[in-house]
């Protein structure tokens, strides 16, 4: 597989991470408009690093585009005249529509529209898709690709922004929450580093536990919860602080600021 990522940043260089780490490429083109901080990624003999977008789209097949939403139609307008059969188009652009890519592509073109998180550098994110119809004969790579690197889910594109807030922001809310763990066993007198690690595999083994047995959390929750024992104890106190509440009202926060995002693009 041919894979070009225009735009190696914050998501672009941990998607080209992901792709290293399962080596789902046989070349890998990684663009930047200053290619400085990313020139030690040639050191992968199969990875190219350039400036030159056009030469990336040629000598790729698939195509992940992961800059910020006001760069992307500018780029867009230039690639268009070199895409071809073979090209698969991947957006990883929050809030930009397949239609808007339609409209300067061509609807012929196969589109697929993702929403992957920066999980995907250490080949776990969970990545929602979606595509034109065009793309519909292409979805079955795209899912092959971030399957490599994670786990993926197709959804209508309506529910793209609301996948955002759960999957892309999402990270950043159970980082908060593995910190404050960290912050409690610290106080129950584990040094920090030691904190921390008490707190990470505890929640990686929580979301494992769900994975593979494909339980409720609840049904967990009640093998855990001994009758007048501390786990109760501590979960309803957490309950009467609102623990639940304020999860759930962060997260529609969060997706009002993306609707707002919406409505002014
Ligand atoms: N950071 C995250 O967790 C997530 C970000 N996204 C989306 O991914 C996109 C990128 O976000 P970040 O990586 O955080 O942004 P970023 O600003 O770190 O990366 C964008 C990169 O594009 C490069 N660039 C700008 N113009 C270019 C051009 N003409 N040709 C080639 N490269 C060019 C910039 O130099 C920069 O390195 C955004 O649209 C964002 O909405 C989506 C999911 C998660
Ligand atoms: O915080 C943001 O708005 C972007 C979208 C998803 C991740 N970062």
């Amino acid at each position: 597989m041919k894979i070009a990522i225009i735009g190696a940043g914050n998501l672009g260089l941990s998607i080209a991470k992901g792709i290293l780490h399962s080596n789902g490429a046989t070349t890998m083109y990684l663009t930047k408009r200053n290619t400085d901080s990313i020139k030690d990624y040639e050191k992968y003999g199969n990875v190219v690093v350039t400036s030159d977008n056009l030469e990336a789209v040629k000598k790729s097949d698939v195509l992940i585009f992961a800059v910020q939403p006001g760069h992307f139609a500018a780029i867009l307008e230039d690639v268009k005249d070199l895409l071809t059969e073979k090209h698969v188009v991947i957006s990883t652009i929050t809030g930009f529509s397949i239609s808007k890519m339609e409209s300067i592509l061509g609807k012929d073109k196969f589109i697929i529209r993702s929403m992957p998180n920066t999980a995907i550098s250490v080949g776990r994110s969970m990545t929602c898709i979606c595509s034109n119809d065009a793309g519909r004969k292409r979805i079955d790579l795209a899912k092959a690709i971030f399957n490599r690197m994670g786990h993926s889910l197709e959804i209508p594109e309506e529910q793209m922004q609301a996948a955002t807030v759960i999957c892309a922001s999402g990270i950043a809310f159970w980082m908060r929450l593995i910190r404050a763990t960290t912050q409690g066993a610290i106080q129950l007198g584990f040094d920090a580093r030691e904190a921390q690690e008490l707190a990470m595999h505890t929640c990686n083994g929580a979301a494992s536990l769900l994975i593979e047995s494909g339980n409720h959390p609840e049904e967990e929750i009640d093998k855990v919860t001994t009758p007048m024992g501390c786990t109760i104890q501590g979960l309803n106190e957490m309950e009467h602080q609102g623990l639940s509440s304020s999860l759930i009202r962060g997260i529609v926060a969060s997706f009002e600021k993306i609707s707002e995002f919406k409505t002014k693009n």
